[in-house]
């Protein structure tokens, strides 16, 4: 398995017409098609790869340009010349001599990056039959350190630092396995309150969750201030004061425009505030915390950081109180791990950012090798989920009572059905050939 050599590298741009009904719309997306750049790397032997990132519609094609640009990095590497030194396969795909000009580590690129890192990863764990959250527990913690770039970060983080932060850990890991296995990972669900929605869809999907069993809700704010009271204090009302509320504001506000906002939220008990200012803004993001510390609320942020160095700052500066890595936006497992090693070294809650489109799928695995290999903690930690589009994946996420149960298919969960592909394969899929054909007519019919 081992010894298979990458031939070819598949690359698809795959969108789901979430914006019809206004799934995922927040502040700033208030039409979001969640959609995936899906990467399917094939080798001389039967072993496969599949990755994908995420993206909300318009715009995959030029992550899928991306792609493509990077393949021939990958082609004609065997997996086994990959995974004895990662962080050096890594380092070549971020720091090509030309490529990393339109990065380095950040936007279109550096999403390319994790399409192709996650099918790699995907595929080193298939072929060890194992599940990757798996294949990471059970990962020596030297090997583990070797996926890992350290450049940019030792003056935070070092090589032995790691180590010893892993080596500490291994105490009582069994029994968190054991845990996991039994209970999973607790989640918190996003599905209830997308901006888009009405009072009463809302009322409908709260009640529902509460039946469910779900206890902790995120409700998006940031665009209007009346309309972000009228649906918190119908949320809060709805779960009651001991279920935990959180609120999204989407990068919408000035930095001093969140303090006032949010001050005036602050009644609903929000346990944090996420991305109220522009992601970029790290000292903004370390004013808001501070600011914030009376009223008793976080700030959290990641599904748009770019990378392991601005999480390093955002944690020198206190700037956040929750880390939300996300599986599709920085450099895969490999700098994943770095920023996860950070958040434990600065002693922060890591709570992922899921949803979208195989979001969930992969981000499981991460969380739960951070539970069981390194933070031993679920005190304020868990994972986003958002209930669409599972429907899509070979080995869709498994929710039992507002928790992930652990997967346990070989690989990284994000293989989506053929028949998805083709059929949301934009723009020539039967969904977006109809879609846009009516598009087209009626464009047609109000010229
Ligand atoms: C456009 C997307 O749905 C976002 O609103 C979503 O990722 C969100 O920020 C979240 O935290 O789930
Ligand atoms: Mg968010």
């Amino acid at each position: 398995m081992f010894k298979s050599k990458i031939v070819k590298l598949v690359v698809n741009d795959v969108r789901f017409p979430t914006s019809l009904e206004q799934h995922g719309s927040d502040a700033m997306h208030s039409d979001p098609d969640y959609s995936v750049a899906y990467v399917v790397v094939e080798t001389d032997a039967d072993l496969k790869g599949y990755g994908l990132t995420f993206t909300v519609g318009r715009g995959t094609e030029i992550v899928v340009c991306a792609v493509e640009a990077l393949s021939s990095l990958v082609i004609g590497k065997t997996l086994e010349e990959i995974v004895t030194d990662f962080s050096a396969f890594y380092r070549l795909l971020t720091s090509d001599g030309q490529m990393r000009w339109i990065g380095p580590e950040k936007g279109v690129i550096h999403l390319a990056t994790a399409a192709i890192l996650n099918a790699i990863w995907d595929m080193w764990a298939r072929a060890e039959s194992k599940p990757l959250w798996k294949l990471l527990v059970d990962m020596d913690p030297r090997k583990l350190i070797r996926c890992i770039d350290f450049r940019y970060i030792t003056d935070a983080l070092t090589e032995q630092e790691a180590l010893d932060i892993l080596e500490k850990a291994k105490a009582g890991k069994e029994e968190r396995e054991e845990q996991m296995l039994k209970e999973g990972y607790p989640a918190y669900t996003t599905s209830c309150a997308w901006l888009g929605y009405s009072d009463e869809q809302l009322s409908q999907l709260c009640s529902a969750a509460l039946a469910e069993g779900w206890t902790r809700f995120k409700v998006k704010v940031g665009a209007d201030l009346q309309d972000d009271i009228r649906r918190c204090s119908l949320i809060r009302k709805m779960i009651g004061p001991e279920n935990t509320l959180m609120i999204d504001a989407n990068q919408r506000w000035n930095v001093g425009e969140a303090v006032s906002w949010i001050t005036t939220l602050a009644e609903f008990r929000p346990l944090w505030i996420e991305e109220p200012t522009s992601p970029d803004d790290i000292l903004g993001h370390a004013a808001i915390s501070k600011a914030l510390v009376p009223l008793g609320i976080g700030v959290a942020t990641g599904e748009q950081c770019h990378n392991r160095v601005m999480f390093k700052q955002f944690l020198q500066a206190s700037a956040l109180q929750f880390v939300q890595i996300d599986s599709c936006r920085v450099g895969s497992v490999n700098e994943n791990l770095a920023i996860l090693l950070m958040a434990a070294k600065f002693k922060v809650p890591v709570c992922p950012h899921a949803g979208g489109v195989g979001l969930c799928e992969l981000v499981q695995h991460l969380i739960l090798f951070d539970y069981i290999s390194l933070s031993a903690s679920l005190n304020n930690r868990m994972c986003e989920y958002v209930d669409h589009l599972h429907e899509h994946f070979r080995s869709p996420t498994v929710i039992k009572n507002a928790h992930y149960m652990p997967p346990t298919d070989p690989g990284f969960s994000c293989e989506m059905l053929d028949e998805s592909v083709q059929k949301y394969g934009f723009p020539h899929g039967d969904v977006w050939r109809s879609i846009l054909k009516q598009k087209g007519s009626q464009d047609n019919f109000s010229e």
